[in-house]
């Protein structure tokens, strides 16, 4: 469903492989690894230098690997006076989708009360919560989400689990900083700079009890003295 081929960009991302049929997989590494890197590609916002990747069988930049996709970039930018209602209902248009969409994607989001409100004065987690409604609404198969909880709080994070439980089908591609989400996730790539340094499951990536936890946290974020 999603195939990456010695993917690269420059240094930012270095002959990178594996191949997603289904599931969660997670993009784990430490600032700078090549995350976005490689979700941006696969969104076809950037060129490669080299190497493939597939969407269900289309590269990046073909027209028809667009609506098989949502990408959520680590800053979304929104014009900040439109309202979030208005926000939501041109990201419905946009994918051609029916009204029941949008209601679903605010109800997943907990944001009915936020669609008044002027995007310019929405608080960042409320901001996130916008955005990760306009973006997976419809629930195309290939998900690509750059940090989707970052700013969320726990409330926010249970929701966004929630709807990513619901989907039964296709690939949710997310980079992710809090290793204890790793745990709810199917697969795990272990990114730094700009490499593909492992891949598995949580569980033969951090031992069955978690117990090599040190041992990857260790390998991610040791910095170089
Ligand atoms: N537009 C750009 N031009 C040149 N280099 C860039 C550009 N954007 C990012 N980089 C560099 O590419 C490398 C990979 O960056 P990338 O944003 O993909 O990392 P990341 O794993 O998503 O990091 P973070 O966890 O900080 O978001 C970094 O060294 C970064 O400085």
């Amino acid at each position: 469903m999603v195939a990456v081929e010695e993917l690269s960009k420059g240094d930012r991302l270095k002959g990178v492989t594996f191949r997603a049929e289904g599931g969660r997989v997670g993009l784990l590494g430490p600032n700078g690894a090549g995350k976005s890197t490689l979700l941006a590609l696969l969104a076809g916002r950037l060129r490669p230098t080299g190497g493939r990747a597939f969407l269900l069988g289309y590269p990046p930049r073909d027209p028809r690997a667009a609506p098989l996709r949502a990408y959520l970039p680590q800053n979304p930018r929104f014009f900040p006076h439109l309202r979030a209602g208005e926000v939501l209902e041109g990201a419905r248009r946009l994918k051609g989708l029916p009204r029941a969409a949008l209601e679903e994607a605010v109800e997943r989001m907990g944001i009915g009360g936020l669609l008044a409100r002027r995007v310019g004065t929405l608080s960042g987690g409320e901001r996130q919560r916008l955005a990760l409604a306009a973006t997976l609404m419809g629930d195309p198969p290939v998900w690509l989400l750059d940090e989707p909880t970052a700013a969320l709080d726990p409330k926010g994070r249970e929701r966004f689990w929630a709807w990513v439980g619901a989907k039964h089908q296709g690939v949710v591609l997310m980079a992710l900083h809090h290793v204890e989400q790793a745990v709810r996730l199917d697969h795990i790539l272990l990114l730094k700079g700009g490499s593909l340094l492992e891949e598995g499951s949580p569980s033969s990536l951090l031992g069955p009890r978690g117990e090599r936890l040190p041992w990857l946290m260790e390998v991610l974020y040791a910095e170089s003295a």
